[in-house]
């Protein structure tokens, strides 16, 4: 490790901590971490930065299954079973936490781009392509001004409303690699989408990564379109 990548894991430790920190007194997140409570605090506050060793067993300890609990705990349900998800998408530095965690677990290829849908695949989407040092490009329901030209792709929703996604054709090119997000996949009908525009773009699709797959059924359309591994973060039923 050299020097610049001992650094990027010392800040990736302290934002860990920071994150866990949230919810936590010092007490509890020295049980969760085994460090001592004094050192944590130093950490947390920016004082001093954690050793290379207890970086690391910070940010392993930290996998994929105590962000799941995270996210859980940051979403709410309405009645009728949406997602309130603002906790999170409005939380860039925890989904920086999420993207390398992301790639380790479903094994995607470092992609050329990273493509999302307005508006919430936003944030989601650039953590993930600053931890790629990919390109970001996302789909907008309108056509920005001053573009000239255009990828869409519309599809007739199970509600009868038709729904188009429009992207700069600027934004992917020809043979590039894309690894798609989103925030959330329910009826996979803004998968389906997305994965056309980069179909239509000649691209090669690395992969599909959602933080919060409600159900199967978007999983299981998106899985259909494309045989790069499909991931979510959480599954709520
Ligand atoms: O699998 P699906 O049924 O297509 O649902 C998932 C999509 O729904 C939400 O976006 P929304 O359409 O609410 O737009 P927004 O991001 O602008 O809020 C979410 O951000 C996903 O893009
Ligand atoms: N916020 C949300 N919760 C559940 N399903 C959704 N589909 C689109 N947006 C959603």
């Amino acid at each position: 490790m050299n020097r610049a990548e001992k650094a990027a894991l010392q800040l990736q430790a302290v934002a860990v901590l920071r994150m866990l920190k949230e919810t936590r007194t010092y007490e509890e997140l020295s049980e969760v971490t085994g460090l001592p409570a004094g050192d944590l605090n130093r950490y947390v506050n920016g004082h001093v930065l954690p050793g290379t060793d207890r970086a690391s067993e910070v940010v392993e300890a930290v996998g994929r299954d105590a962000l799941a609990d995270e996210l859980l705990a940051r979403v709410e349900f309405d009645d009728e079973g949406y997602v309130d998800n603002s906790g999170v998408v409005f939380d860039q530095s925890f989904l920086d936490l999420v993207a390398p965690v992301a790639a380790e677990t479903f094994e995607f290829e470092s992609p050329d781009v990273v493509l999302t849908a307005a508006t919430d695949g936003i944030t989601l989407g650039a953590a993930m392509a600053s931890f790629f040092d990919a390109r970001l490009a996302y789909a907008k329901k309108s056509k920005e001004t001053a573009v000239e030209e255009f990828i869409e792709s519309r599809q007739r929703l199970a509600s009868g409303i038709e729904l188009t996604y429009y992207l700069p054709a600027s934004a992917i090119d020809a043979g590039d690699t894309v690894l798609v997000v989103d925030d959330l996949i329910r009826s996979g009908e803004t998968q389906e989408l997305l994965l056309d525009i980069a179909l239509q773009a000649d691209a090669d699709v690395t992969g599909v990564f959602t933080l919060i797959a409600v159900g199967d059924k978007g999983m299981e359309r998106a899985r259909e379109i494309t045989d790069a591994p499909v991931g979510a973060l959480t599954t709520f039923e």
